[in-house]
């Protein structure tokens, strides 16, 4: 592997609890703007709430486009009710999962220990995990950013990542729907101080091909700039991942 070896950007989409069946259309219509000069460069996912993974891997069929789910429980079955598991989302059709996500952490009370046992779980089921971290706005507010960002990480992420089952996406709870962005600088911070820790997580060969999404208000007018960042590997967009126009919009910085 050479020094220069560089992580094939990832533009994913999350619909969080947003979409009917009427939503399938955007994908097919991404589909028919993800033409082949962008497909040698970039790949592109959307993860839809549960009831649209199925017909959404459907409706992705010869696009290229990757389907996963927004969550999963750690077991493979069983008494849960209202739960799904990892190998419910590959019979579906997905090959990702995103887990661990602030909203996540948030409103289900997921510790690092329960999104650890979910990237496992993802793994088990042949699924690329999507580890989600970011702090708060009183956390970036004291200074704690690094810290917090640190802490989740090694908590978050199980032994055995490989740069094929582990993307690590950054965002900071407080630029979420937000309408607001950390600067670059900021964000280049962030990113670098994930790849220092992925150097120690998944070893020195590994580590600079690990994906690091930066997720946050991103947008097709500030997409080209937060894409250029060092160590920002593609997006994880939630509003503007519903609409195929501004979803395109922001894989068009990789043009
Ligand atoms: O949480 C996000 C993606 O997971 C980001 O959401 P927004 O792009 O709506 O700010």
């Amino acid at each position: 592997m050479t020094a220069s070896a560089r992580p094939r950007p990832l533009v994913a989409g999350n619909w969080k609890m947003n979409g009917l069946k009427s939503a399938l259309k955007e994908i097919a219509a991404m589909g028919a703007e993800f033409d082949p000069a962008l497909k040698r460069k970039i790949d592109l996912l959307i993860c839809p709430p549960f009831p649209l993974v199925y017909p959404a891997a459907a409706a992705a069929i010869g696009t290229r486009i990757a389907v996963g789910g927004q969550d999963c429980h750690a077991k493979e079955s069983g008494a849960h009710t209202g739960d799904v598991s990892a190998e419910m989302l590959s019979d579906a059709g997905a090959s990702y999962v995103i887990v661990g996500h602030s909203e996540r952490r948030t409103d289900h009370k997921e510790s690092d220990a329960v999104v650890n046992a979910k990237a496992q779980a993802a793994w088990r089921a042949g699924l690329t995990a999507i580890v989600c971290v970011g702090e708060t706005k009183d956390e970036r507010e004291v200074g704690r950013t690094l810290a917090v960002v640190k802490k989740q990480l090694r908590g978050s992420i199980p032994d055995g990542a490989t740069a094929a089952n582990l993307v690590v996406a950054y965002e900071p709870v407080w630029a979420i729907g937000a309408g607001l962005t950390p600067t670059a600088k900021d964000v280049e911070e962030v990113h670098a101080m994930i790849r220092a820790e992925l150097r120690k997580i998944v070893g020195k060969d590994e580590a600079p091909l690990v994906r690091i999404l930066y997720g946050g208000s991103v947008k097709p007018s500030n997409a080209a700039e937060l894409m250029a960042v060092p160590d920002v590997d593609g997006a994880l967009v939630g509003g503007a991942s519903l609409k195929a126009a501004d979803f395109m919009g922001i894989a068009a910085a990789y043009r």
